[in-house]
């Protein structure tokens, strides 16, 4: 095997506590262009034409759904759009025939990839459990739940934590490249393989750790040496209790402050989701960014990020020509104003990891993070799901793409600017899977592996000095 994989085929030295989103994600290929002529029925192609330039941000009815799936296919990006939980859209997504059924959401995803990992330890947090949900999670010694019981913390395996909770099911409609379908006038074309989720958003979902087990988390923050934080795409502007998205955000810098407060080094890495509510975006930047340690996402949600800070014209180029130097500008801008250790960006064609020079990690051991990120996620890319370490050669297999070098050399004139000449700028080549059987989840299972590698080799330099 590879030398890049054995060097992290061992993350025994790490514990890690993840929290807020678990669902089930159903999945439905579009394979061919009747499966979307199908969704688009009898719609009024005029009516279709206007709403997908209308942008709905929630999808109320059928006809938000099939146009913003229209509209992404188009853009070429990884889109979420939450739905509003009416009957009516509930009783029209669940009238589809799915395909498979998987586990979905930052922490579901990302607790089965670890646990098969071998990590010491990974406790798995989300506010809603139910049986089905639990049933999905790996039966693995290494991956447990925290509930609480007569005041004292409990860990146990999900499968055995299970309250009686609604299940959360988000439609993930996943696409191939190049997928056309023409509507009067104008012709569609998938840029390439992608997928739309059309994300269910629960009334009772609130993104929160349950009362009873808050005055747990500093304990639980003591049997971990990291945390990834995910979810918070679902907060509302406000809700019919009365509450608002400030409460759970002041809630969840509080969860932050708890983790940290017996284990100061703790490291917490916030993955981001694409957040269509503008003003619940600019408020995770504001109030959960300054608590954060790393953060991953892809390009679209770095534009819009910064987008929602001022720099609208930056935004615009990302989104028009991902250019890799203004990225690489809009991670510094993030690292700067929020004092981050470090900004993971994944990108079709490369994964790129900037922090401040003069941490104790050289750029070859982040950068063997990162390459350890890109097997990980064309294994899944190929397989769909990654069921054991085995799977990996799948993905060490799939060559780096065709604009590797090319990437690497841009990223390396940029980082000797002088602009940047006290930062790393680590850039590794995507292994793009030419049809990959599924995308959802790629950039979790890059990000996961990625910021579990940086703590493993903190861990293994911190043991040596
Ligand atoms: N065909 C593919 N082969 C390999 N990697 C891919 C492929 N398509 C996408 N990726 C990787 O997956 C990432 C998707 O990230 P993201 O949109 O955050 O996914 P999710 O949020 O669903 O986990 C891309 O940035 C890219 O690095
Ligand atoms: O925003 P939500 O509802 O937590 O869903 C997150 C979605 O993102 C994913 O985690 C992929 O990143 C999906 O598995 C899931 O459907
Ligand atoms: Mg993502």
């Amino acid at each position: 095997m590879d030398e890049i994989y054995r060097h992290f085929e061992d993350f025994s030295n790490v514990s890690i506590f993840l929290a807020y989103n678990v669902n089930v994600d159903a999945l439905k290929y579009l394979k061919y262009p009747k499966d979307v002529y199908g969704l688009i029925g009898d719609f009024n192609e005029e009516e279709l034409i206007s709403k997908i330039e209308e942008y709905p941000r929630v999808i109320e009815n059928p006809l938000d759904f099939v146009s913003r799936l229209i509209h992404a296919m188009r853009s070429g990006k990884p889109v979420e759009v939450p739905i509003k939980n009416t009957p009516e859209l509930d009783s029209y997504f669940n009238s589809m025939v799915y395909d498979e059924e998987r586990i979905g959401g930052q922490v579901g995803i990302i607790s089965n990839l670890l646990s098969i990992l071998n990590l010491k330890k990974i406790i798995a947090y989300s506010p809603i459990l139910s049986k089905k949900q639990s049933q999905m999670f790996n039966n693995s010694e290494n991956l447990v739940f925290p509930t609480e019981f007569n005041g004292k913390l409990v860990l146990k395996k999900p499968i055995d934590s299970f309250g009686n909770d609604e299940l959360k099911i988000n439609r993930i409609f996943e696409y191939p490249e190049n997928l056309s379908i023409s509507l009067k006038n104008i012709t569609v074309t998938s840029k390439r393989a992608n997928r739309f989720i059309a994300a269910s958003r629960p009334e009772n979902l609130r993104i929160e750790v349950h009362e009873n087990l808050k005055s747990h988390l500093s304990k639980i923050g003591k049997m971990v040496d990291c945390a990834i934080l995910s979810g918070f795409q679902a907060i509302k502007q406000s809700y019919l209790d009365g509450k608002t998205s400030d409460y759970y955000l002041d809630n969840a810098i509080e969860d932050i402050k708890l983790l940290k407060s017996q284990n100061p080094d703790l490291k917490v890495h916030l993955e981001f989701a694409s957040i269509q509510d503008i003003i619940i975006r600019k408020k995770i930047a504001d109030y959960i960014l300054p608590h954060v340690d790393c953060i991953g996402m892809d390009e679209a949600e770095i534009a819009n990020i910064i987008n929602s800070l001022g720099y609208s014209e930056l935004s615009e180029g990302i989104l028009k020509n991902s250019r890799l130097e203004d990225v690489i500008k809009a991670s510094k801008i993030l690292l700067e104003q929020y004092n981050l250790d470090g900004v993971q960006i994944h990108t079709l064609y490369y994964i790129m990891y900037i922090c401040k020079k003069g941490g104790i990690l050289s750029e070859e051991s982040l950068e063997k993070t990162l390459e350890f990120a890109t097997i990980l996620a064309s294994t899944k890319a190929s397989l769909g799901e990654i069921n054991t370490t085995k799977d990996l050669e799948v993905g060490l297999n799939t060559p780096y793409n065709k604009h590797g070098n090319l990437l690497k050399e841009i990223a390396k004139n940029i980082s000797i600017q002088k602009e940047y000449e006290k930062y790393n700028i680590v850039l590794v080549p995507s292994r793009i899977v030419k049809n990959p059987k599924s995308t959802v989840g790629l950039g979790d299972t890059i990000s996961s592996g990625a910021f579990v590698g940086y703590i493993s080799e903190l861990k293994k330099a911190k043991s040596k000095n």
